[in-house]
């Protein structure tokens, strides 16, 4: 009977943890209590601190959102005003132009479509590298002063001398002048429109660096030569006019869409070292984009004496208003006159007025030749650029020649396109 009263020891091992268990659990409640207190106080803390860290990441998220402005053009003007080091190679869509899609192109408004020009970058400067160049732009390296600024001369810390122009402080003019020129700039390159090498657009500032032009504007070696100014002979009269003819060409033809310059006129008009001629200034420029039955309805925006008529009395803008212009500028070299100046005797204030009727009379024309070259020209050519000139300046737009056909023109006239001989010796 022996295996009857003595449980197996597995089965007592079995009872004995049982009992053990129940004996845990029955004889220390105290234990229990003290367990169930902990864990709820760890369970509270960490709700507490998922709340707290909710709470704080809601603060950082709301704060985002107030510093943020909803435009995202604003967003990327402000950061890169604040920091001045954005993009340092500007890919400006050119199709973006700020009149036309009111901002957001400036920095980087970029919608992907590839742009039909070559893309160069144009240089970031902080307003003290600026500051450095001018000599805190020094009286001395005052250059000039246009409606949108003052021009400094200014030498990079690379040695290179730029021009730097500083915008005027008053706000929407300033803003499209500025944007205008860094937009068209920025994605049209030729050797005939001056160069922009690099802006400066900080909180307070707006500043546009060009390549200096050594020989200043056509306007001052036509009307205000001064000792060292010997006049411009003839053969570089013509090739100004050739690189002009060029640099309009390029930006009615070639540019897509074409680009109206609107203020072409002899103080636009810069020479370098070798005389050769750019094309400045595009703070007035308009996109052929902006056209309604292939014209531009506009605020009429120019230089008295360089604005075409149609232009003058209606707004209405096409390339052809360039092509009058153009047709004034070479007035200017064929007569060595201003546009409009009234010291003259009646019947010859207005250039255009004067010169028309004289354009296609062979013994007229060549009494109209600037004094400063007179005897010093070849009478055919004269008479070839007179007709031009009469084309370009006549009433009716439409009968203006385009650009590409004075070019052509002007091409055979010009000798030794590349060279820079320009003095008289
Ligand atoms: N890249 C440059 N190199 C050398 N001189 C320059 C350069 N750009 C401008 N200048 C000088 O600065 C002057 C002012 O130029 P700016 O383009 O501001 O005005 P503007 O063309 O004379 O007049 P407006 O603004 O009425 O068209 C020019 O007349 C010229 O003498």
């Amino acid at each position: 009977m022996e295996p009857n009263t003595s449980p197996p020891p597995k089965y007592h091992i079995h009872r004995h943890n049982y009992s053990n268990a129940n004996h845990h659990h029955h004889h220390h409640p105290h234990h229990s209590a003290i367990l169930s207190s902990n864990s709820f106080l760890i369970i509270i803390s960490s709700i507490i601190s998922i709340a707290i860290l909710l709470a704080i990441l809601l603060l950082i998220f709301m704060l985002h959102r107030l510093k943020t402005p909803s435009n995202p053009a604003t967003t990327a003007a402000s950061t890169a005003a604040q920091s001045a080091t954005f993009i340092p190679h500007t890919a400006i869509h050119f199709d973006s132009s700020p009149e036309v899609k009111g901002g957001g192109c400036l920095y980087g408004g970029n919608s992907g479509r590839i742009p039909q020009y070559r893309i160069r970058g144009v240089q970031v400067f902080t307003y003290k590298d600026l500051e450095l160049a001018t000599d805190n732009f020094n009286e001395a390296n005052l250059i000039g002063n246009g409606r949108f600024g003052a021009v400094y001369r200014g030498v990079l810390g690379d040695g290179a001398v730029v021009a730097v122009k500083m915008l005027h402080t008053d706000g929407k003019h300033r803003e499209r002048a500025f944007r205008m020129e860094v937009d068209l700039l920025s994605r049209l390159h030729s050797p005939c429109l001056v160069e922009l090498l690099g802006y400066c657009a900080d909180q307070h500032h707006r500043l546009l660096i060009f390549e200096f032009m050594h020989n200043g504007t056509l306007h001052h070696h036509l009307h205000n030569p001064n000792a060292e100014s010997k006049p411009l002979d003839w053969n570089t009269r013509l090739r100004i006019a050739l690189d002009c003819a060029k640099a309009l060409e390029f930006l009615h033809e070639h540019a897509v869409p074409s680009v109206i310059h609107r203020n072409f006129k002899c103080t636009n008009v810069l020479l370098d070292q070798d005389f050769r001629a750019k094309v400045s200034d595009f703070s007035s420029a308009k996109m052929g984009s902006d056209k309604i039955n292939g014209q531009i309805s506009t605020q009429v925006l120019g230089t008295t004496g360089y604005l075409a008529p149609e232009y003058a009395s209606t707004g209405k803008l096409t390339t052809k208003s360039d092509v009058y212009s153009y047709g004034v500028v070479l007035l200017e070299l064929l007569t060595g006159r201003v546009p409009v100046d009234i010291k003259r005797p009646q019947g010859e204030h207005v250039l255009v007025s004067w010169a028309l009727p004289r354009l296609t009379n062979r013994e007229k024309v060549e009494k109209m030749i600037d004094p400063a070259i007179q005897g010093k020209y070849s009478k055919k050519d004269l008479i070839q650029v007179a007709a031009i000139a009469a084309m370009c300046v006549q009433p009716e737009a439409d009968y203006r020649p385009l650009m590409t056909d004075v070019m052509q023109s002007l091409v055979p006239l010009v000798k030794n396109p590349s060279s820079s001989s320009r003095f008289f010796k």
